[in-house]
């Protein structure tokens, strides 16, 4: 990342909204901010899918792994404020291909640390896991809060939005599908 180059461009943000950015409050948060954006934009060059190579290949654990409510921080890629909320992700394991449980939560946080669109995050963390595991079926379930949605614009706060990709025997099989969302939907 360009840290130089993103300390110049809040520089001249500051300026163009009429700040001085040499008073004390603002002197160094070019600095902070080209800090932060290496933190919450450091997933731009990352692959989700490398945090999946690791599997436990002895188990024959053939049934659904469901990891829930995990947290993510995002930012919308229209607005460049935050969105964030929880990501859900359940699959099949297929043949023992088996991945860390903590992976799941990896794969999430990159590919939140970039500007995003909700649907993107869902569909390229399902896509992920098809790719790597070739489980038997694979549902991501993202529900966030927008700030673009509530600080301005629409001024919405408290809207949730949800999104879901469904992969594999998901597809086709309502019952399984409907199992795995009453297992996130139970508190
Ligand atoms: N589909 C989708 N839309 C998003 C996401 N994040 C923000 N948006 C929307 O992107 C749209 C951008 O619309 P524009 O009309 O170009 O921007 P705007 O004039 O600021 O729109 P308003 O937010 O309605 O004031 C808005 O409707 C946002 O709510 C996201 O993750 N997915
Ligand atoms: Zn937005």
């Amino acid at each position: 990342m360009d840290k130089e180059k993103i300390k110049k461009a809040v520089r001249d943000i500051l300026e163009a909204i009429g700040e001085d950015p040499d008073r004390e409050g603002l002197i160094d948060t070019p600095d902070r901010i080209a800090r932060m954006y290496e933190e919450i934009y450091g997933g731009i060059n990352e692959d989700p899918k490398k945090h999946l190579e690791i599997f436990f290949q002895d188990e024959k654990h053939e049934e659904l792994v469901l990891v829930k409510d995990i947290p993510f921080y995002s930012i919308c890629e229209h607005h460049l404020v935050p969105f964030f909320g929880k990501a859900h992700v359940a699959y099949i394991p297929k043949g023992g291909k088996l991945t860390g449980l903590s992976k799941l939560a990896r794969v999430v946080e990159t590919v939140a640390r970039r500007p995003q669109l909700q649907e993107r995050i869902t569909k390229i963390v399902a896509d992920a896991l098809v790719d790597v595991l070739n489980p038997y079926g694979v549902i991501v379930v993202v529900e966030a809060e927008h700030m673009c949605m509530t600080m301005r614009g629409v001024k919405k706060p408290g809207s949730k939005t949800i999104t879901s990709a469904v992969r594999g025997i998901f597809e086709k099989d309502v019952a399984a599908r409907a199992e795995v969302m009453s297992l996130i939907n139970c508190k």
